[in-house]
């Protein structure tokens, strides 16, 4: 699919809901499949979930952490979920929460952003966190590609509060200043903006404003961090578009049976479905 990020996750989430399925080949998890902690255990793991929910799942989002684990073969098995995750149709938002000066961002942006590359994903999570004015090589390299990035702004951790409740001078919390520094690059795109942001399902209700985004939304701790159906209803609402759900490991569970894991994202597809999230 060509054209841009925004239109292109829109369209996805018209087609196949809003459920973004986590691929985190965690090392309990490979034991509970029958699979060894190894690259080989890691290849099968991670490409028999990929089989299954890139066929089911708009969005499909594999968490770099635990393929670089292994080294320089687990990153090949990630290159080969990424093209694998593509070719069933999913859009992949690789998890690797890259943040830097602007000079090394520009290197991170060519390894994953620029599209000459095994690693290049349509999407990635980045870091603000450096100020969010060195994110700029990435959502300038992103929008120009047809790619999208996804920035930290309310993260589903306990830990995360302290840092991003923390008030500015501006009088708004971290958090609201980067959806509302997010808000102001998506302006006057349609029907979604390029740029996104990382909000928990887990973080209380009315803690942040997001009607003026106009980007999408990350959603992560819903699952096995806790947060179910009510929570994401309470903190999005309804109508709010581009809305992504995240579920890893209370998702990978089902397997290795692919029918029971396909199973299992259908009902999670179904109940996303009467959250009625716009696209
Ligand atoms: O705020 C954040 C940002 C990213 N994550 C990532 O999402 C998954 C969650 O996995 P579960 O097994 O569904 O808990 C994992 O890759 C995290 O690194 C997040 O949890 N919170």
């Amino acid at each position: 699919m060509t054209g841009p990020f925004g239109p292109k996750l829109s369209a996805k989430i018209a087609e196949r809901g809003n459920l973004c399925a986590g691929i985190d080949p965690h090392p309990g998890l490979l034991d509970a499949w029958g699979l060894e902690r190894t690259v080989s255990g890691l290849e099968k793991f991670a490409l028999s979930a990929t089989e299954v929910l890139a066929a089911e799942a708009p969005v499909i989002k594999p968490q770099s952490a635990f393929f670089e684990a292994y080294g320089a073969p687990g990153i090949a098995v990630l290159e080969r979920v990424i093209a694998g995750a593509r070719e069933a149709g999913a859009l992949v938002l690789l998890d690797v929460k890259r943040g830097d000066i602007g000079s090394t961002m520009g290197a991170y942006t060519t390894a994953y952003l620029s599209g000459d590359t095994a690693l290049a994903a349509d999407a990635v999570t980045v870091s603000p966190y450096l100020g969010f004015g060195s994110l700029a090589p990435a959502i300038e390299t992103a929008r120009a590609s047809g790619r999208g990035v996804f920035v930290l702004a309310r993260t589903s951790n306990p830990e995360a509060a302290e840092l991003q409740k923390a008030l500015l001078g501006n009088g708004k919390t971290v958090a609201q200043s980067i959806v509302d520094e997010v808000a102001a690059v998506n302006a006057g795109a349609g029907p979604l903006g390029d740029v996104g942001v990382v909000v928990g399902a887990t973080v209380p209700p009315g803690e942040l404003e997001l009607g003026a985004l106009n980007g999408p939304i990350l959603a992560p701790g819903f699952g096995a961090q806790g947060a179910g159906v009510s929570d994401l209803r309470a903190v999005f609402g309804t109508g709010l578009p581009g809305v992504l759900p995240a579920s890893s490991r209370d998702l990978l569970r089902h397997g290795p049976d692919p029918r029971a894991l396909r199973e299992q994202v259908r009902r999670i597809r179904s109940s996303l479905a009467e959250l009625e999230f716009g696209q």
